[in-house]
């Protein structure tokens, strides 16, 4: 599981007291992490509290002020950011944009394709998708990396409920598959608690971290949250509640 970087072991990447000013302005503050192997770490908090620096500095577009990370061997990242700008006079297709900066064999490019549900748009126009196809390209981009860590920053912003359900039900499988680990940065906070095996509250610091339920109990949560929390944990416990019971009756039957 996550946990405070003591004994950092089989970790992938961890932070030691990780801290980011921009200018004099403090926007990250001794943050401490553990990325493992195949697990889901989901990064919450308030616009303007910090997700999107973490993960910039996480990938080195960043320069941390002060501590450090510490980065396995093992580690490839595979990156699907928040924005992608690009010119819309200048037509491209998917097949060229996945193939920038590095060229990739067509198999590989098909499997990429393939796990991320975007098969069929291998020829059309990159400014003619829809948000969740560009989506679905920019997974299949990261992908094409074999990455061990996937990293995702709010990549569900501005899908409908569906689009998002499917879109963390494809992130499971990619996960079950390549045995990755995902850091994803999440405003869906009723998927996040369902779907997450550890989750971190960040509000420039790390405010509140755990096991989805005990962090969406927390007074730190709830002081961030307020009006959501009643919900989030009420779909929660549903959820939980439902699995139980499929389960008893499983067994009953
Ligand atoms: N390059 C930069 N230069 C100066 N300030 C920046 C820069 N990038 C981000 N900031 C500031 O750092 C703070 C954190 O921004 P960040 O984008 O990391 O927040 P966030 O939690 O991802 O927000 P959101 O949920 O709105 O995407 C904000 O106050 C932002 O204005």
């Amino acid at each position: 599981m996550f946990s405070r970087p003591s004994a950092t072991g089989d970790a992938l990447l961890t932070t030691e007291q990780l801290t980011v000013r921009f200018g004099q302005q403090p926007v990250l503050d001794n943050i401490n992490l553990v990325l493992r192997p195949g697990r889901i770490l989901t990064l919450i908090g308030p616009n303007g509290s910090g997700k999107s620096t973490l993960v910039k500095t996480l990938i080195g577009a960043i320069k941390p002020s002060a501590g450090r990370i510490i980065r396995s061997p093992d580690l490839s990242v595979g990156y699907v950011p928040q924005r992608l700008h690009l010119d819309p006079t200048f037509p491209m297709t998917v097949r060229r944009f996945i193939n920038l900066p590095k060229r990739h064999a067509s198999h590989e490019i098909g499997e990429a394709l393939e796990q991320a549900g975007a098969e069929h748009l291998l020829n059309a126009a990159m400014n003619h998708l829809s948000g969740g196809q560009l989506q679905r390209v920019l997974l299949a981009r990261a992908l094409l990396s074999r990455p061990s860590l996937l990293l995702l920053d709010e990549a569900t912003q501005g899908l409908d409920h569906r689009g998002v359900a499917e879109f963390y039900q494809r992130i499971e499988q990619i996960r079950q598959r390549s045995q990755c680990a995902v850091l994803m940065v999440s405003h869906d906070l009723h998927v996040v608690m369902r779907t997450a095996d550890h989750v971190i509250c960040l509000n420039g610091h790390i405010c509140c971290e755990g096991q989805p339920e005990r962090v969406a109990s927390s007074p730190q949560y709830q002081a961030l949250f307020g009006d959501q929390t009643a919900s989030t944990l009420a779909f929660y416990r549903h959820q939980h509640t439902s699995h139980h019971d499929e389960e008893t009756l499983r067994h009953a039957g």
